[in-house]
Formats: structure tokens, sequence, C-alpha cells
């Protein structure tokens, strides 16, 4: 679905990325992981149009991303980031329904014919009901990343990029919107690309890791084949303890003093 075949990225005399190149299949949920600096909001960029590669192959569904209009796009790939919606004094129902935009004409309306229904629906998957008359700057920093969650869901994407979304959340809200997403993902089969410095989270979430390093793929493969005390050493330069979940078996990375 997605095809990434050598693709790098210059920024003027800077290579960002080099010779990237990997295959995601619909459905399925990648974690692309590496130390800051090492290229992952890049790629991320290039998979959403956003940014054009310099060189080589990008791919959605047959098709090179460049020549995707902006609309077809969006009612395609939806993204999210660390801190998805400014601190603004909308109310959050008006919010979600801003997701809708690739799906309005010029004058507002919806041009499928069951857009309260989705609304509504998300409103009740995301338990946001009772906050839906709420000023979102009104919100906590949790409250207002569910209602981003939310805001892309109405947009009803088929992939879904996520670019370090829990980074300012709790542990019980970094939870909650990652098994949102799971339940969403299970629902309606949508392809899940994040961008994750937990590398727990990672592990319990993801089918496949991408591992950049310096701007080049180091690693690729299920979180058990790329979590290992040898990898996370060699690319994080850190002293790890690698663990199994007692629970669920993943891989889980305890971090040791130097
Ligand atoms: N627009 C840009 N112009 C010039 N250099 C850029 C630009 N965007 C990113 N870079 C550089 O490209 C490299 C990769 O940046 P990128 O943001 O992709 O890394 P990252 O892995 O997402 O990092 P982090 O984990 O810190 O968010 C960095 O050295 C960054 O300075």
């Amino acid at each position: 679905m997605i095809n990434v075949n050598n693709v790098s990225k210059m920024y003027g005399e800077f290579s960002a990325l080099r010779n990237v190149s990997c295959s995601i299949q619909e459905g399925e949920w990648w974690g692309i992981i590496g130390p800051n600096g090492s290229g992952k909001s890049t790629l991320l960029q290039l998979i959403s149009g956003v940014d054009k590669i310099t060189t080589g192959e990008l791919k959605i569904r047959g098709h090179h991303v460049s020549k995707y209009g902006r609309r077809e796009l969006s009612q395609m790939l939806a993204v999210l980031q660390q801190d998805g919606l400014p601190a603004i004094s909308f109310p959050v129902r008006d919010i979600i329904e801003m997701g809708r935009f690739p799906f309005q004409d010029w004058m507002g309306r919806d041009l499928g014919d069951n857009a309260d229904t989705i609304i509504e629906d998300i409103m009740n998957k995301l338990q946001l009901q009772e906050l839906g008359d709420r000023p979102l700057d009104e919100l906590s920093g949790g409250q207002r990343q569910r209602v981003a969650l939310g805001k892309v869901m109405a947009q009803e994407p088929r992939i879904l990029l996520l670019d370090e979304p829990t980074t300012f959340l709790d542990i019980y809200y970094q939870l909650q919107f990652m098994e949102l997403v799971a339940n969403w993902r299970k629902e309606t089969g949508i392809t899940v690309i994040a961008v994750l410095h937990d590398l727990n989270l990672a592990a319990q979430f993801c089918d496949k890791l991408l591992v950049l390093q310096e701007g080049e793929v180091v690693g690729l493969g299920t979180p058990d084949e790329i979590l290992t005390e040898d990898n996370i050493r060699r690319v994080y330069k850190v002293d790890p303890a690698v663990v199994q979940h007692p629970k669920s078996g993943v891989p889980q990375v305890l971090l040791s003093r130097t």
C-alpha cells in the first residue's frame, strides 16, 4: 500500500534521509523509532506529502505521492502531531466537525450523507459527549489530544500518521490514546504509522518497527526482532536490560545507570 523505495531527502547540503526503503501493507501498524534527529519526522512528512523527496520513489496505492491533489490526499491520509491542536476557544464538537473538511463542498455542505452520525459516533467512542460544548482552550492536554484524535477520525482516512502523539500525556492518557487508535484500527482496518520515542509502547502496539539512525534504516522487523539489548545499545548508546512483559510477553526496555 505504501512503498518507499530508495528514498533520500536533502535539506540544502544536509542529507536528512539516505536510501530509505520499506513496504507497508494495508492495516499494519508501524512504529518509526530512533534517536533525536535521525530523520523520523522527515520520513513522516514525506509520506504525508507535506514535503517532497529528493531522490527515489514514494508511492501510495500505486501512485506517486506527489501526483495526489491536496483534497485527495486528505481524504486518504490524516496526520496527528504531538500537540495535536492549538488551544483555541472553539467548542469541542465544532473542532471534530472540522475533520469533515475534505468531504465538504465550497459551501461547507458535507458530501457524505451520514456526517452527523459519524460525528455522534466519534463523540461517544472517545467519551467526548460531556465536553462537546466546552471550548478547547479550557481542556487539559490529555483531553485536547483526545479531541485531536476525534478530528482525524471524522476525516475517515485510510492511513493515520502519528508524530510522537503521546509525548505530553501522562501514563494513563498515553495508554488510553494508544488503545483508542488500536480499537479504531480493529474496527476499520486503517494503516497506522507512528513516530514513537517510547519503545515500550511501540513494542506493545506496533506490528513492525523501522529504526532510523543518522538518516539511514538500521533495523526493520517485529518488536521481538528489533528490541534487543545489542540493537538498543548500538543505536541509542545506552546500556539497557530487555525483559519480557509478564502479561503479553513483548519486549520491554529497562534503563540502567552508567
Ligand atoms: N526543514 C528543514 N531544514 C533543514 N534541516 C532540517 C529540516 N527538517 C529537519 N531537518 C534536519 O533533519 C534532521 C532530521 O530531523 P527530524 O526532525 O526528521 O528528526 P527526528 O528523528 O524526527 O528527531 P526528533 O526525535 O528530535 O524529533 C535533523 O538534523 C534536522 O535538523
